[in-house]
């Protein structure tokens, strides 16, 4: 292993932290590559990360962020020559199994990690029941030192609540406190570096406040923090310094207060992009293509409204409100659901629905959970793109698979997805890339009605207006689109109108120009309040 450079920040040109004299780096990785098979995903990375200061890491799908982060974890090895240096002192690299943990790195990833069915206490104790006895744990000193964790950080949660009962801000406050703990233990007080990997998509703006609210008392007692995220804006307002990369380079570290949204998307980009931006205004006067009525499925109780040829319309609410339960339903994916859909001149008791039936009715629908139930990560890009296509390519001889592979590399193409080599298995792609994927599957069938559930979470700046474009066509061309999500900006851009959704039902309707980022924020928050409890139907 190489020792640490004279000049820990000898490779960053720009973007130079602020920093006391003789204070070294909490974090500082140096020429971090990485190879697949004949790729480099990852061409000499260095970052260095100052005690007490939130470090953002940015870059496009695919750009090298997850592998970085994962070398950091030990689950990946880099290419020979990489340092990695923490408070002026040599750190093994590759990072041996369970290292980063013993040198006070602590990972929050996307899923949380939490077990909904045990209590917050028991879930705050984890990684002590893994090795301990239940028996040996001393219960009631734990809850104490658990309410005073919380007491410090202002978090005003019951210990004993189920983690199941609880919305997902808390859900991300309990995960973050839990990896900070860890470091305090493992590195001491005021040390220790949290990563936290995209932990705020799901979140309400008043739950992205609270654990920004966390991340700031973090770093103020002298611990790190690596912010991964796509939302520039939340970036901007959480980091001190952010680090971005573009095709596994680094495109440039910035001081975060010093640049603008503009400059972080050339860094990221690498190239201007045209936003997506239409005056939505009004649906299209056209036929109504699908009526759902009185559906009522797990959360969701007695919805009712019309959708339209090629309108966007926007189902959102809190987690637990029950807005994505809809589109499950429509599609036959959730078992127990009751009303009725009108489409195509039929009318389909939604008991009945099968996937099978609702795609006989020219229904498509992109589950948010993309490697779970809407891909088969195992299997190869053209064959998770092609499936709802194969019939176009089959003949007596079977299955043209060079006339495959050319389609699915022009929709590659289209939708910008990389690397666009057809036989590339679906799980190897990065996050954003898989989901442009499985976007353009179902786009390629034109159907009557397409559901999309969180369409664009983890997708990057860019590729987000490509998919943008992309449903604006399909709605151009006739296709009624369904969108379910939590992300008001996404809505506010794309939808004719919106539906927000309390205790299951829906509570309010902004239709055309009512539709804004802070309308739909402020309407989700107030059908949360207490008081509101009156319901409407639109058809
Ligand atoms: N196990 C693997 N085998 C082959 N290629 C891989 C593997 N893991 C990642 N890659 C490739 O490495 C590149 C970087 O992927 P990575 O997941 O690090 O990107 P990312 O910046 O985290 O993207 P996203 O924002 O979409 O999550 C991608 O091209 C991806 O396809």
């Amino acid at each position: 292993m190489m020792t640490s450079a004279k000049d820990p920040f000898a490779d960053l040109k720009d973007g130079l932290p602020r920093r006391k004299p003789g204070e070294a780096p909490a974090l500082l990785a140096r020429k971090v590559s990485k190879i697949f098979g004949t790729t480099k995903v990852l061409d000499d990375v260095s970052l260095a990360v100052m005690p007490g200061e939130v470090h953002g890491l940015l870059g496009a799908n695919g750009s090298g962020k997850s592998t970085f982060i994962k070398t950091l974890a030990g689950l990946h090895d880099p290419e020979p020559g990489a340092e990695l240096i923490m408070y002026g002192e040599a750190a093994p690299l590759p990072m041996p199994a369970g290292g980063a943990r013993r040198r006070g790195i602590s990972f929050v990833h996307q899923n949380l990690a939490l077990m909904p069915s045990l209590t917050v206490l028991e879930n705050m104790l984890l990684n002590d029941l893994a090795v301990t006895q239940q028996w040996n744990i001393r219960w009631g000193k734990a809850r104490r030192q658990v309410a005073e964790i919380f007491e410090r950080f202002d978090i005003h949660i019951d210990p004993m609540t189920l983690v199941s009962d609880l919305p997902q801000a808390d859900r991300a406050l309990i995960a973050i406190c839990r990896a900070f703990e860890e470091v305090r233990v493992t590195a001491g007080e005021g040390r220790g570096l949290l990563i936290l990997d995209e932990p705020t998509p799901f979140l309400p703006k008043s739950g992205v406040d609270q654990l920004f609210t966390l991340v700031r008392a973090v770093v103020a007692g002298g611990a790190s923090v690596i912010f991964v995220a796509h939302d520039i804006d939340e970036i901007r307002e959480i980091t001190d310094r952010a680090t971005i990369l573009r095709d596994g380079r680094l495109a440039g570290t910035v001081v975060s207060a010093e640049a603008d949204h503009e400059r972080f998307i050339e860094l990221i980009v690498g190239e201007r992009v045209t936003m997506f931006q239409t005056a939505r205004g009004q649906a299209p006067d056209r036929p109504v293509t699908a009526s759902v009525r009185k559906l009522s499925a797990d959360v969701a109780r007695d919805v009712t409204f019309d959708i339209r040829e090629g309108e966007v319309l926007g189902l959102t609410g809190l987690i637990g409100s029950g807005f994505d339960r809809v589109p499950e339903a429509i599609f036959g994916a959730l078992p127990g659901s009751e009303g009725s859909v009108e489409i195509g001149g039929k009318s389909l008791a939604v008991e009945a629905i099968t996937p099978a039936r609702a795609m006989a009715q020219s229904i498509a629908y992109l589950p948010a959970d993309r490697l779970g139930k809407a891909g088969v990560g195992s299997l190869s890009i053209a064959e998770n793109m092609a499936l709802p296509v194969m019939g176009e390519f089959r003949s007596l001889l079977g299955m043209n698979w060079p006339k495959i592979n050319a389609h699915v590399s022009d929709l590659g193409r289209k939708y910008d997805i990389r690397p666009n080599r057809p036989a590339q298995a679906l799980s190897s792609l990065s996050g954003g890339n898989a989901q442009k994927v499985l976007m353009a599957k179902w786009l390629q069938t034109a159907p009557r009605l397409l559901m999309l559930d969180e369409p664009t979470q983890g997708v990057d700046v860019g590729a987000r207006q490509k998919l943008f474009h992309a449903i604006d066509e399909a709605s151009r061309k006739g296709t009624a689109v369904l969108v379910a999500s939590t992300d008001a900006e996404q809505l506010a851009q794309i939808c004719h109108r919106v539906l927000v959704f309390s205790k299951g039902r829906i509570v309010s309707e902004l239709t055309g120009a009512a539709i804004t980022k802070d309308s739909i924020s402020e309407e989700t928050l107030r059908a949360h309040a207490p008081a509101t409890d009156q319901t409407q139907e639109v058809a």
